[in-house]
């Protein structure tokens, strides 16, 4: 079976990694890729390292030129895929990495995201419960942000299982500078992000927040409440998340890695290491897979999970790919065998 697949925002970090993943998928055929202010470039001048498709010629993103292809992906700023998406034909697969259908809550996307909301679409992390199936046969894809790919990986199996208190989450997360996009921002002036940390979106005020939220509440079967903080680390790519939450009374730490480990047993792409090795963002840069460890702190009787990924991989990407494998049958590793690169 040949899938032809055109992607656009191929211009973009998010774009490019697709465009990086497919060209080394067994059943696919890349058709247009597109872009915006960057139409009518080779794509050799904007993703040098993309050597396989260096000639080929970037189109503007219009749903004609998208139309005519087994899968669309969209790697597009957010508020820009809901209007194309809903002009392509209903038994396209289309797979957007932005955050337009994400949400399932209105008021909250228009909290967080201050337009009308587009609708919900089934949810690009199949290793959470039950979203496998919902993947299967889909042709709408909403694939996860990146902060929120780690931090459900990181607490769902606590909540999943009943084991974690719902009102005292928090997660601080370190990012590399690609999770903001290639477009210039004086924050990302390499003399801003060279040999230094910063937080940002400080007090509740990511966007992710309710996305994480959404994931963990529909784990835990009642509302969770996250304090989550994101920060800005001085590399190119991953995410290395550290989320802790209170355990229930009587929960014991054999119970709770046995959680994780039911959980991810079987997954091939997230793996909870050996106890005592601890996740590390080169383990997984370049690679679809997610690395956890956890920790029991008796002190404060908090439940301590880290878990790394590649933000533009299985944080974007990657999960995407993935995604696509489920909606249509295909391996669902196919294309993403690549491992870590190190050193
Ligand atoms: N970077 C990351 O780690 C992650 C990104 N995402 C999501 O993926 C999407 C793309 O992000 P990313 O690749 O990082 O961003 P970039 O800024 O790197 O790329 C943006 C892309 O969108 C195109 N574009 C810009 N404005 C418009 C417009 N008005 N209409 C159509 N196309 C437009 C650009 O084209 P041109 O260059 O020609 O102007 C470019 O191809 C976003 O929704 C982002 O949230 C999701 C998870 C993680
Ligand atoms: C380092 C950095 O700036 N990261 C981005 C998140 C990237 C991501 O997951 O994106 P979307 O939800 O936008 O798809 C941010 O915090 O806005």
């Amino acid at each position: 079976m040949t899938i032809s697949v055109a992607v656009s925002g191929a211009s973009g970090y998010a774009g490019g990694e697709v465009l990086r993943l497919l060209a080394g998928h067994p059943s696919v055929t890349i058709g247009a890729i597109t872009a915006h202010s960057n139409a009518g470039s080779r794509l050799g001048e904007l993703q040098p390292h993309l050597h396989a498709l260096a000639d080929r010629v970037l189109v503007d993103t219009t749903v004609e030129n998208l139309a005519g292809h087994d899968v669309v992906f969209l790697a597009l700023p957010h508020g820009a895929s809901a209007a194309i998406a809903a002009q392509l034909d209903p038994s396209v697969l289309v797979i957007d990495a932005g955050a337009d259908h994400r949400l399932e809550d209105p008021v909250a996307w228009e909290k967080f995201y201050g337009s009308p909301h587009a609708g919900s679409w089934p949810y690009g992390l199949p290793e959470l419960p039950g979203h496998r199936d919902r993947l299967k046969g889909a042709n709408r894809i909403a694939v996860p942000g990146c902060y929120p790919t780690s931090s459900l990986l990181a607490l769902t199996p606590g909540f999943s299982a009943g084991l974690l208190e719902p009102d005292d989450v928090v997660i601080v997360a370190a990012s590399g500078t690609s999770g903001a996009g290639k477009a210039a921002k004086p924050h990302l002036l390499g003399s801003e992000v060279m040999g230094g940390m910063s937080p940002y979106g400080v007090g509740g005020g990511h966007r992710h927040t309710p996305e994480i939220e959404q994931g963990l509440s529909a784990a835990a079967g009642e509302s969770v409440a996250v304090s989550f903080t994101p920060t800005l680390a001085p590399m190119a790519r991953g995410i290395l998340t550290t989320a802790t939450a209170k355990v229930r009374p009587g929960v014991t730490p054999e119970q709770l890695r046995a959680a994780w480990q039911e959980a991810y047993g079987r997954e091939h792409f997230v793996r909870l290491l050996p106890e005592g090795q601890w996740p590390a963002t080169k383990m997984v840069v370049g690679s679809n897979y997610a690395a956890l460890q956890l920790a029991y702190d008796a002190h404060t009787n908090r439940v301590i999970v880290t878990c790394v990924i590649d933000n533009l991989n299985k944080g974007t990407a990657g999960g995407a790919v993935q995604s696509m494998n489920i909606a249509l049958g295909l391996e669902e590793t196919a294309g993403l065998m690549t491992q870590g690169v190190a050193p």
